[in-house]
């Protein structure tokens, strides 16, 4: 059975990685799982002998690029010079001393490196993105099959009311800010929309019925001061 990871140990963030460089070693199945995800997000080069029909799919819709190489006779000039600059390096060739040699290239150069044969550093989650909502989820390498199922549960149950929602309080709060002056009101207007299950019932109608609502308990908050 594999050691469990300290889970104290790791922290999720939620890093922007628009102008960053996400290098991937390995076109196989992990390589496609991992480009797709990224190239979502940065821009994301994949450095391989062969590549799966995925990838191609991939580098000709989407910002990733594919890089046809033998790394085994690669030199340490050439390696150094395809880890530059990459904020994440993920050694997913199906060669562990090939993975080891790129891993130490690109600690050394400074960046993070994901491994895909253990937890390790750096652990990717499976992630959910809806609206304005975005969940990570992990067991830091005990089973990302639970972390995969974790994922569809939770889909269920993220309605498209959740980015509403978000909209709304986002809205309500922008305006809350310029009416009311104690931070404690505006939250507890905040929380009283939040939890009020008729804004979410007209949300479910359209955006603009959600908000009256909304804006109808906020109106009663300030009359029942004034
Ligand atoms: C440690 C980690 C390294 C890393 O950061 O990559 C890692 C390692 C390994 N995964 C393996 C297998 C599988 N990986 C998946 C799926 C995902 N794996 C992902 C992450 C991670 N995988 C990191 C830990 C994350 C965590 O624990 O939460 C996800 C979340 C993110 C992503 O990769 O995009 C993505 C789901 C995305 C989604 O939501 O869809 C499935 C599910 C399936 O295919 O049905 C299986 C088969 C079933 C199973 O094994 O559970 C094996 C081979 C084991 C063997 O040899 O048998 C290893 C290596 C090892 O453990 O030795
Ligand atoms: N994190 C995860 O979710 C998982 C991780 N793994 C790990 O990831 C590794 C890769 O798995 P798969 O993608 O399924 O393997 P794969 O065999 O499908 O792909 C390996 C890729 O590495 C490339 N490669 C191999 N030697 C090379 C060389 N000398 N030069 C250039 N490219 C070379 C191959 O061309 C191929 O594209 C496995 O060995 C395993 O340790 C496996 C399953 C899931």
């Amino acid at each position: 059975m594999a050691e469990q990871t300290d889970s104290h140990r790791y922290l999720p963030l939620f890093i922007d990685l628009s102008d960053r460089k996400v290098v991937i070693f390995g076109g196989g199945s992990v390589g496609l799982r991992k480009a797709s995800l990224f190239s979502d997000y940065a821009h994301t080069i994949v450095v391989s002998a062969d590549f799966v029909p995925g990838l191609k799919d991939l580098s000709s819709s989407a910002s990733v690029e594919l890089v046809s190489m033998d790394l085994l006779s690669v030199s340490d000039e050439k390696l150094e010079e395809l880890v530059m600059d990459a904020f994440l390096v993920i050694p997913a060739t199906n060669i562990v001393e090939l993975n080891d040699r790129i891993k130490e290239f690109a600690r050394r150069s400074g960046a993070l490196v994901n491994r895909v044969d253990m937890a390790d550093g750096v652990v990717i989650p499976s992630v959910i993105k809806r609206g304005g909502l975005t969940i990570g989820i992990s067991t830091l390498g005990s089973s990302p099959a639970v972390s995969k199922y974790t994922r569809k549960k939770i889909e269920t149950f993220i309605t498209p009311q959740y980015g509403d929602m978000i909209k709304l309080q986002d809205e309500m709060r922008n305006l809350l800010k310029g009416k009311v002056a104690e931070q404690k009101t505006r939250k507890a207007i905040l929380w009283e929309i939040l939890e009020d299950r008729s804004v979410w019932e007209a949300l479910e109608v359209s955006y603009e019925k959600g908000y009256k609502i909304a804006y109808d308990i906020f109106q009663e908050h300030i009359s029942k001061k004034g």
